[in-house]
Order: C-alpha cells, then sequence, then structure tokens
C-alpha cells in the first residue's frame, strides 16, 4: 500500500486509515512479499516483529507490525536506571484520591534546555502499568528538541499538543502534530520528538489498557465521529547513523537509559497495524441534537481503549469540536452532573462552553467520580437567559480523558503553585430560583 502515500500541504506523504494493514518501503524492494520473514530479508535488512497486543487476541482487536531494519532491535547494550524527573506511574499512591472539583493553569515555563521527555510532568492517573490497565495524564512543556529517543513499554502515548507543532520521528517514520492535532504513539515505537516552533506544550494520555480503537457507531450508522481514513499513518523513513545515540525506555514506571552505536530509526519498511498515527481534531463530524436536550457527551468520543466490560472504557479521548447549538427549549451548555467516571479536561485553545472564565488554554480540570460540576454561576446565568437561535459554537477547542477509575494526583500536582485553589468558586452565588407557583399550601 505504499502506492496510497499522499503528500500533504506540510510536504510530508501519509497512509490514510486507523487500524487497517498499512505498508511502506523507504526504499524499493525492502518489503518482503508474500511472507514476514523470509531466510534472508531482502537488501540485507533485518525482519522483527513488534507486537501490541496478545498473539491470541481476536483478528478484530490484533495488533502487530512487522519491521525490516538496518539491525534488529536486541543489538543493543544493557540498560541503567535514570531519573525519572516528574514522571510518575501508576499505581499511584502518593496522594489520597481526592472528591474535590480541581484546576490548574497551564506549566510554568520550563528550564531551557528542556526537551519532550524532561519536560513531562505527570498530573495523576489510575490502575497499574504491570496490570496493563489504567490511564496517567500528563502534561508536558519544552524548549529543546530531543536528540535521544523514547519509547513507553508501559502503554501508548496520546499526545495533544496545545502551543508548538511536533515533529515526531517514529520508527515508522515521520509525523507533524500542530495544535488541533493529536498523535497517537503504540507501546513500545521508538520515537524522537523535534519541536516546530522553539518551544512546545500540551498533553498526554499514557494509556496502559488496551489500545485505543474508533468507538462503534451503532445506530449512527457506517460513517461519522473520526471518520476512518482521517487518520494518517506515516511512510517508512529511516536514519543510516552509526554513532551514539542515547535511547531512553520507560519500563515499569521507571525510566533506562543506554547507549546505543547506532540510530534505533532504521526501520527501512514495514507492514502492520501497530503503527503511530495523526488526527486533525477539526476534521471530527460531530454529532448533536436538532430536536431538544443537550447529548451526553460520549456522542463526542474519538477514541476509547475498551476494558473487559462491554461499554466501560479504560479511557476515552473525547472532543469538543466546533458545532452548532440548535436544541429547543434546552439549557445548552453541559448540564449539572455527577459522573461515575472521572474527567480530566484540556484546552487546546479559545474557551470551553461549561466556564466563562478560568479554564484556560493549556491548563486543565479534574472532576473525579462523584464530583458535582457542570456550568459556572455566570455559564448558568446567561445559558438560562439565551435566546434560543441556532448558534455556532467554535471559539474553542477543548477535550475529555474521560476513565473508568478515579485519578489520584501526584505530589507535585496537589502542590502545585499553578493549582487554582479558588476553584470551588465558580459555582458561588448560584442563586436559589425556587419560586412554588402557587405558593404550597402548609398544611393545616
Ligand atoms: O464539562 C464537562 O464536565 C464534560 C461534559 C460535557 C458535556 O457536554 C456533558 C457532560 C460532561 O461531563
Ligand atoms: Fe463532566
Amino acid at each position: 500500500m505504499s502506492g496510497d502515500a499522499r503528500t500533504t500541504a506540510e510536504g510530508l506523504a501519509y497512509l490514510s486509515g486507523f487500524g487497517n494493514e498499512h505498508s511502506s518501503e523507504a526504499v524499493p524492494g525492502a518489503l518482503p512479499e508474500g511472507r514476514n520473514a523470509p531466510q534472508r530479508a531482502p537488501l540485507g535488512l533485518y525482519a522483527e516483529q513488534l507486537s501490541g497486543t496478545a498473539f491470541t487476541e481476536p483478528r478484530a482487536h490484533n495488533r502487530r507490525s512487522w519491521l525490516y531494519r538496518i539491525r534488529p532491535s536486541a543489538a543493543h547494550p544493557a540498560f541503567t536506571r535514570t531519573e525519572n524527573g516528574a514522571i510518575r506511574t501508576g499505581p499511584f499512591t502518593e496522594t489520597a484520591p481526592d472528591p474535590n472539583r480541581l484546576r490548574w493553569n497551564p506549566l510554568p515555563a520550563p528550564a531551557p534546555g528542556t526537551d519532550f521527555l524532561a519536560g513531562l510532568w505527570t498530573l495523576g492517573g489510575n490502575g497499574d502499568a504491570t496490570q496493563r490497565a489504567g490511564m496517567a495524564v500528563h502534561l508536558y512543556h519544552a524548549d529543546t528538541s530531543m536528540e535521544r529517543v523514547f519509547s513507553d513499554a508501559d502503554g501508548e502515548l496520546l499526545i495533544v499538543p496545545e502551543r508548538g507543532g511536533l515533529l515526531l520521528r517514529t520508527e515508522l517514520g515521520l509525523l507533524r502534530a500542530a495544535p488541533g492535532e493529536v498523535a497517537l504513539i503504540p507501546r513500545g515505537v521508538r520515537f524522537r520528538v523535534e519541536l516546530l516552533d522553539g518551544t512546545a506544550r500540551g498533553y498526554v494520555c499514557e494509556n496502559y489498557g488496551a489500545p485505543f480503537q474508533l468507538p462503534d457507531l451503532g445506530p449512527i450508522g457506517a460513517n461519522g465521529l473520526a471518520n476512518v481514513r482521517d487518520f494518517r499513518a506515516p511512510v517508512a523513513a529511516y536514519e543510516d547513523v552509526e554513532g551514539p545515540v542515547e535511547v531512553v525506555s520507560k519500563f515499569c514506571g521507571n525510566l533506562w537509559t543506554a547507549r546505543y552505536d547506532h540510530s534505533p530509526l532504521d526501520v527501512v519498511a514495514w507492514h502492520g497495524n501497530h503503527v503511530p498515527y495523526v488526527y486533525d481534531l477539526r476534521r471530527f463530524n460531530v454529532m448533536g441534537t436538532i430536536s431538544y436536550d443537550h447529548p451526553d457527551p460520549s456522542i463526542f468520543t474519538v477514541l476509547t481503549s475498551p476494558s473487559d466490560t462491554p461499554g466501560l472504557a479504560g479511557v476515552d479521548f473525547v472532543v469538543f469540536a466546533p458545532r452548532w447549538l440548535v436544541g429547543e427549549d434546552t439549557f445548552r451548555p453541559p448540564y449539572f452532573h455527577r459522573n461515575v467516571m472521572s474527567e480530566y479536561m484540556g484546552l487546546i485553545e479559545g474557551a470551553y462552553d461549561a466556564k466563562a472564565e478560568g479554564f484556560v488554554p493549556g491548563g486543565g480540570s479534574l472532576h473525579n467520580m462523584m464530583s458535582a460540576h457542570g456550568p459556572d454561576r455566570e455559564t448558568f446565568d446567561r445559558a438560562s437567559a439565551a435566546e434560543l437561535r441556532p448558534q455556532r459554537v467554535d471559539d474553542g477547542l477543548a477535550f475529555m480523558f474521560e476513565t473508568r477509575w478515579p485519578l489520584t494526583l501526584t505530589p507535585h500536582a496537589a502542590d502545585a503553585d499553578h493549582l487554582q485553589r479558588a476553584y470551588d468558586d465558580v459555582w458561588r452565588g448560584l442563586q436559589r430560583h425556587f419560586r412554588p407557583d402557587p405558593p404550597q399550601e402548609r398544611p393545616v
């Protein structure tokens, strides 16, 4: 399918589709025909399989890729422990899970020389990476391109840039992700993050559980939400570099480093479905009411990591993309609610329709299981009085990582200077409007 590659306006070629079998070769003839592991792979390459699911998982969920590379991944020296920086991993046990509504301002500027990996700052998470269940929420703020190469054995990484474009040099090729786009790096795939705009800031969902997949569409039909063909996978591109390269691996919560004598981004051809993607959130085909009531935000699910219980996600990635609101006799912003699921929300640009102020790009909020939240007072007052004309909501791009388990904070997130300590006040002053009409008779 390398013939399917499209070259986009930004000059990178991509393959189209999510979860399908892609294939690509950077040098003609590098990809074996008709088998995965010929006695001698073409062009003197080594054949290597990288699996993202157990060999025996159902075909519909099975993920693996075959890589044809200059050296096998096995050719490396021992890894030794290195500093974890501000990265933490489930199980999260250092703070008591907090039932309060919490909100943060953006991360402060990084120290000069901070690359994407050093700039990762874990807010919290749930589950246990060694059990391949749960997730972590990280933020990043970096001002320097990575020279080292990173891979995460603990989970896949959904990167949500908020400021600054990223060039992701992965084992399977190059992806560009600007604010408004998201990148998905599968478990174990090595990559390097280069900054296209000097500095970069954003969010990362590290998913320890089943790989993200597109949600079923049920009665919606065969199309809609995130359309399959809008996911872009890279075409093969390799580094033929002999010389020292630092490779960092995250394994069961710790970072380990090794000094390779070559670049491990040396894959000349590949095929499979365990591949990275980039997706433009503005392509999301938003569904909503054309009659009344505010639909539950599950209608905005881009990707879901299913659990063993149907319908109960380890984590859903949800986007609040530009859309029209037309609901009749309807309170149109998000309703007041208490959810069994836990919600971390971030803002990529603009504003979010449930919050008049204080929820800012690069910041985030956490509404853990059963915490009571919804529109702030100003939004409630405004939306209750608004004239219900068709209204376009296009002044912001927000997202949510919604997960089945409450998130426990890291100590540095719980104590952060940029934690908004007066967040509860946004719901202060919600007036009582109860006017029994006609006034209730007092029983005599
Ligand atoms: O703002 C939130 O809390 C997220 C959210 C959005 C929505 O449209 C309905 C419910 C919900 O939790
Ligand atoms: Fe919510």
